[in-house]
């Protein structure tokens, strides 16, 4: 178990030694958001002479205090045990960097309390004492929280992400087990856990900036900014690279008043509940993203996904009440060789072996994602607009279905589901119901209208049911499956 956090009464005291300055602000506990910022004063951009402000800061924090990639870097020269580690894990992105550094220092925490040696002090050794051991991310969620989810968006990414997180950390184990210190502050005594890797990609996740000059980085105080639909500030380097929180012009800020920032404008409610642990219901942006089930027969079905080569989703999206959707595996997903496409094996100069696919003869491999374009031309294609919009209907509807069967709120036997969790995956739930419904009777309407087009009845012939068309003898000479 990671250690309880230290009072947030005596983080000023940290702020003030290492020169962080609350201008306009201070620290307090938000209803249902952990701590926040909140005004000192009235704050506004206006010039209004009482008690308001120009565009100074709100809170300016040391350039120094910043924790990024090139920051643990440098962290490294003077840790040499740290160095070591680094190394030993090979070439790792800033965020495995961020990550080695924080579980370095949270184990070493630990480690105080039995007395042993830990990592060279930092003020983030310290920092991160504050920081909260309680995120609602769902890779923190118990097993049985999890399964709340199951049917949404966020149920294999969720799975995906905490497979992930188990690999990493087998990898640290593997490869710090090797080195004495590491072994010692991490293993010998159980000190790190899957929970604490966990916990600091869930700081990281939900705390990280990015910056204009210095790209993603964590930095303290500037990360107990709440997030609001509707932001009065936001954050900056000034030219000294020093971070500052500052007002957005316009903006007024009562005495008292959280101060809030914009996490992203653009973030679905499943990517703010996976990130934040949080759903903005006031958010505008309704979409969501599923992974395309292949279908059970088809034998192209691997060649189709090798030589599509991205992961094959669909994205909901809905703009003023207009649903859209965006699959362009679909429509490679739904043609058959009896179609005109074709999968070959060609030999390149080297002597090695390269899939190629072709459509009605000619080479599309650079353009697997591009098959809705590639098939406009052909007379058959409403046929294959049809095909489709049959099977991402069929693909939305067992999703909806598993979602509606998905018990909401019932304690499992000997499972305590926190209310927080049940809240915020019947707030998913809500809103990726919704967007499905309306999908869906807009792919009714588009089944509609292209049932009644001339070439699909002519295909299909009088009587022809399109799901049936498989099954039929008589009317069709192709074998398509709308499975
Ligand atoms: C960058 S931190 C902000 C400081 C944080 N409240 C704390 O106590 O450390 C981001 C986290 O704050 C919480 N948070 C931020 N904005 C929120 C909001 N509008 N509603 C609920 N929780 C929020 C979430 O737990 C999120 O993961």
């Amino acid at each position: 178990m990671p250690p309880a956090p230290l009072p947030i009464e005596i983080l000023p005291d940290w702020a003030r030694l290492n020169g962080v300055e609350f201008l306009n602000v201070e620290l307090h506990h938000i209803d249902g958001k952990g701590f926040g910022l909140v005004a000192t004063q009235r704050l506004s951009l206006s010039a209004d002479h009482e008690g308001a402000i120009d565009d100074a800061p709100l809170a300016k924090v040391p350039r120094d205090l910043a924790l990024s990639g090139a920051a643990v870097d440098e962290y490294a020269k003077v840790d040499h045990n740290f160095r070591q580690l680094l190394d030993a894990m090979g070439h790792q992105s800033s965020r495995v960097r961020i990550l080695l550094y924080l579980l370095a220092h949270l184990a070493s925490s630990k480690q105080d309390r039995a007395g042993g040696q830990g990592a060279v002090p930092t003020p983030w050794t310290e920092y991160a004492k504050f920081l909260p051991r309680e995120i609602l991310v769902p890779t923190l969620w118990s097993e049985s929280e999890r399964d709340l989810l199951q049917g949404t968006s966020l149920e294999a990414a969720v799975n995906a992400k905490i497979s992930s997180l188990h690999s990493e950390l087998d990898e640290l184990r593997t490869k710090s087990s090797e080195l004495p210190f590491w072994n010692a502050l991490f293993w010998e005594q159980d000190t790190v856990t899957l929970e604490d890797w966990a916990l600091v990609d869930a700081w990281y996740r939900s705390r990280c900036l990015d910056l204009p000059t210095v790209g993603e980085s964590m930095v303290p105080i500037i990360d107990m900014a709440n997030h609001s639909s509707e932001p009065d500030a936001y954050y900056d380097e000034d030219t000294e690279g020093d971070v500052e929180i500052l007002l957005r012009p316009g903006f007024t800020v009562a005495s008292g008043n959280e101060v809030t920032i914009s996490y992203g404008e653009f973030k679905s409610a499943a990517e703010m509940l996976f990130t934040y642990g949080f759903i903005d219901r006031n958010a505008s942006t309704d979409e969501m993203k599923l992974w395309l089930d292949s279908l059970p027969d088809d034998p192209l079905t691997q060649a189709k996904l090798h030589i599509f080569e991205q992961f094959p989703t669909v994205r909901l999206s809905r703009t003023e009440g207009t649903v859209r959707w965006d699959c362009p595996y679909v429509h490679l997903m739904v043609l058959n060789e009896e179609d005109g496409l074709e999968f070959r094996v060609l030999q390149d100069t080297d002597g090695g072996r390269q899939l190629k696919v072709f459509w009605q003869g000619e080479d599309a491999t650079d353009q697997a994602a591009n098959f809705e374009t590639l098939i406009q031309d052909h007379p058959l294609c409403p046929l294959f607009r049809l095909r489709a919009v049959i099977v991402l209907a069929g693909q939305l509807t067992a999703r909806l279905g598993r979602i509606r069967n998905t018990p909401t709120s019932e304690q499992p036997e000997g499972a305590q589901l926190r209310e927080a969790c049940i809240q915020a995956a019947g707030a998913l739930k809500d809103i990726e119901v919704s967007l499905l419904e309306a999908t869906l009777a807009a792919l009714k309407e588009q089944e509609t209208h292209l049932l009644a087009d001339d070439a699909v009845k002519a295909y299909l012939g009088p009587t022809e049911d399109p799901q049936n068309e498989q099954d039929s003898t008589e009317a069709t000479n192709e074998e398509d499956d709308f499975s």
